[in-house]
């Protein structure tokens, strides 16, 4: 998936949604600065939605209780919309089966700066939503993002594993192989490679998706 025509429909599709009572220009910038303070957050007493809905709602100038059911609305009929700027990679659904099958215990540790349902619907895109997720992060029960390694020390206390029992499976140097710093083994996937070049940590394992099988033993 082209990330960058993605997030571009999508705040058009958003920004659309809200028109009648935020200009879309206003609207797209209040996005921007309520997931940037979702990102920067460090507070544990918050989730992320709240920390998003804090900085969102005076930006807009509007009652939470008139935009909420407006994002609800639109995450349960309109995001769906999205899933045409987005091509789904069948090795995905065929790597996380093999896992499964092989009694991996899975964690989709996506950035959780978008609501469970917005994530749901892209795995259900991705072909993967079928599968025994032990835990999926999303912005209602998260208080931390990518790439902050208070992410990664909150999945392994909700998950109950040290971080030299799991697997950091991703293909952003920057968002994903900080989770080292917790102990936790990296394997960069090479497709789709996101890499801007400011991580100081090297994955344990590097290869294409379907390798991960090969390294892992699996048929
Ligand atoms: O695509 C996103 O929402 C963020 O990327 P991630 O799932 O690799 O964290």
């Amino acid at each position: 998936m082209d990330m960058k025509e993605f997030m571009s429909q999508y705040f058009k599709v958003l920004t659309k949604k809200f028109k009648e009572i935020v200009p879309p220009d206003q609207m797209k910038k209040s996005l921007l600065a309520a997931t940037g303070a979702m990102i920067h957050n460090s507070r544990p007493g918050k989730t992320n939605q709240e920390v998003f809905m804090e900085t969102f709602v005076p930006l807009v100038n509007r009652p939470a209780a008139e935009l909420t059911p407006l994002f609800d609305y639109f995450y349960t009929h309109e995001y769906k919309e999205l899933r045409s700027y987005t091509t789904p990679d069948p090795v995905a659904g065929k790597v996380v089966g093999k896992l499964a099958g092989h009694g991996y215990r899975l964690v989709l540790a996506t950035n959780p700066v978008f609501p469970y349902k917005a994530i749901m619907e892209r795995m259900r895109w991705a072909g993967v939503d079928s599968f025994p997720w032990e835990l999926v992060t999303a912005y209602e029960d998260s208080h931390y993002c990518k790439p902050n390694p208070c992410y990664y020390d909150e999945i392994l206390r909700k998950i109950g594993l040290p971080g030299h029992r799991v697997l950091m499976v991703g293909n952003d140097t920057t968002m994903d192989l900080i989770a080292s710093s917790l102990g936790i083994k990296t394997f960069l996937v090479t497709d789709y490679l996101i890499d801007k070049g400011d991580s100081t940590w090297q994955p344990d394992f590097k290869g294409r998706l379907h390798e991960l099988l090969n390294y892992l033993n699996i048929d």
